[in-house]
């Protein structure tokens, strides 16, 4: 059989990857698709910078459309990131025939409804794994892997440049600035970091795993999203005296109204494997009614870790391209005539309606009363405290302070009851500072 003609978008920090390991494992990579994976023609704004990857032998162009119209094309991996022109070059390559290889979450999470339908209808396929947890092979674990569970739910590690920093600033230390800097240099981070330290990152992320776990579309616009440029090095240090280690984890879970989808910073017990994931490194925990939990963990950034992934896609593809349609796997993990029908109406939930249980730290007058009256809110709200730990007023704010912080940790509550008693204790007078809440997660 001819080799596959893949043309690709966008040379960067990942289609250097590509193209480096594809050159470098070709014989085996061709002996596991069944046939050969040929890049053919490369597109980058930067000509020279690309041909100094790709060498004299392969085309190098600037104008991306030059590869979508060239019908000897079989393959597009889109590698340019962003919403704009590459949606519209996915669009593009679909609409003449093309099977599309992305590691784009952000663009699949926003517009991934519209992309997935396009490519359904024209009977093409658009492969991802590369744009959730990089090299971890988490979509091909939750959409065959795992097919026969009912999926309870997922929590992880999924944005290399906050569990960095969190790491960073547990053990050694370091500062928020000075840690996003390194990742920024180690090309960890997101071309707008804000997008890893906000969290939005994560929630592209989990907005897909949640899809594919649920049979759900894509909602991006329904996820709630906090990341971690709130908290303080105060709140890192009484977690883990307490037992627990603050990752920003992707969640989402099978309640009984609907799906919980959301990313925040989360304590989770130390004794936990996740929470002794370190550094850029990721990792996925699924649960699911027959196989229980299951713990998936890699590297989800970085050059040829996320090549990986996208040269898995390729070999995919490569082997299915000449079946029937609707006997290849399908996008989202769950099949029938048309997208839509495939699809479960299951709500994704207010973040008001997820219950969970909480970490709240409140900065109080270190005088008589003062836990009695906070104590008594959440006992009228109906929450429940699992353990209270109180520092000593020397220890927070120096010898002689008059100010302590009271840590509380509380049993599952529902998080519009606990927006309320949260907003009836910061009016208390001797409150003395925005009350600081961290979701808590048993992840058990
Ligand atoms: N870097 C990672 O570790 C990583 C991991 C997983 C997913 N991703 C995703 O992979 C994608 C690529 O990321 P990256 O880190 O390789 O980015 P990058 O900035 O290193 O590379 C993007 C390349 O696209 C080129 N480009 C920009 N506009 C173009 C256009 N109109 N036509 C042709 N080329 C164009 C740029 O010149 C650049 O070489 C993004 O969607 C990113 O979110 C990256
Ligand atoms: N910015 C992302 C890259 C991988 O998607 C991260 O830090 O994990
Ligand atoms: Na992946």
């Amino acid at each position: 059989m001819k080799p596959i003609q893949v043309g690709l978008l966008g040379i960067g920090t990942v289609g250097s990857g590509v193209f480096n390991v594809l050159a470098r494992n070709q014989d085996e990579i061709s002996r596991r698709a069944g046939r050969g994976i040929e890049i053919t023609m490369v597109a980058d704004l930067d000509v020279e910078r690309a041909k100094a990857v790709v060498g004299a032998d392969i085309q190098v162009v600037n104008d991306a459309r030059a590869i979508i119209a060239n019908p000897d094309i079989d393959i597009v991996i889109e590698l340019i990131g962003g919403y704009g022109i590459a949606r519209a070059l996915v669009l593009e390559a679909i609409a003449a025939g093309k099977h599309v290889v992305t590691a784009n979450k952000a663009l699949l999470a926003v517009h991934g409804t519209e992309i997935f339908a396009a490519a359904s209808a024209k009977g093409v396929m658009v492969a991802f794994e590369a744009a959730v947890a990089g090299g971890i092979p988490i979509i091909k674990a939750l959409r065959e892997g795992l097919t026969a569970n009912r999926i309870q739910w997922i929590a992880g590690i999924i944005n290399g440049t906050t569990n960095f920093i969190l790491s960073e600033m547990r053990s050694k230390g370091l500062d928020f600035d000075v840690v996003l800097r390194e990742a920024q240099r180690l090309g960890y981070a997101e071309a707008d970091p804000t997008f890893d330290i906000e969290g939005v990152d994560a929630a592209h992320k989990v907005t897909l795993m949640s899809a594919i776990a649920f049979g759900i579309p894509v909602q991006f616009d329904k996820a709630y999203v906090e990341g971690i440029t709130k908290l303080g090095a105060a709140d890192i240090k009484y977690a883990e005296q307490l037992g627990y280690r603050i990752k920003l984890l992707g969640i989402t879970k099978r309640a009984d109204k609907g799906i919980e989808l959301r990313v925040h910073p989360s304590l989770v017990p130390s004794k936990r494997l996740i929470a002794n994931v370190e550094g850029a490194m990721n990792a996925v925990v699924v649960q699911g009614d027959a196989v229980g939990t299951t713990l998936y963990y890699g590297k989800g950034a970085g050059s040829e870790p996320t090549a990986s992934a996208v040269i898995a896609d390729l070999v995919d593809i490569a082997r299915l391209h000449t079946a029937d349609p609707e006997h290849r796997v399908p996008h989202l993990a769950f099949q029938a005539n048309t997208l839509a029908d495939a699809m479960d109406t299951l709500p994704v939930l207010p973040m008001s309606e997820v219950v969970t249980s909480y970490y709240l730290r409140l900065r109080v007058a270190d005088q008589a009363g003062v836990l009695a009256k906070v104590t008594g809110l959440l006992a009228e709200a109906g929450v429940s405290i699992d353990a209270v730990l109180q520092r000593e007023a020397d220890e927070v704010g120096g010898e002689g302070s008059t100010q302590t912080d009271l840590i509380i940790l509380t049993h599952d509550t529902r998080e519009g009851t606990m927006d309320a008693v949260i907003a009836q204790m910061q009016a208390l007078p001797t409150v003395l500072a925005p009350i600081t809440r961290i979701r808590k997660e048993e992840l058990n």
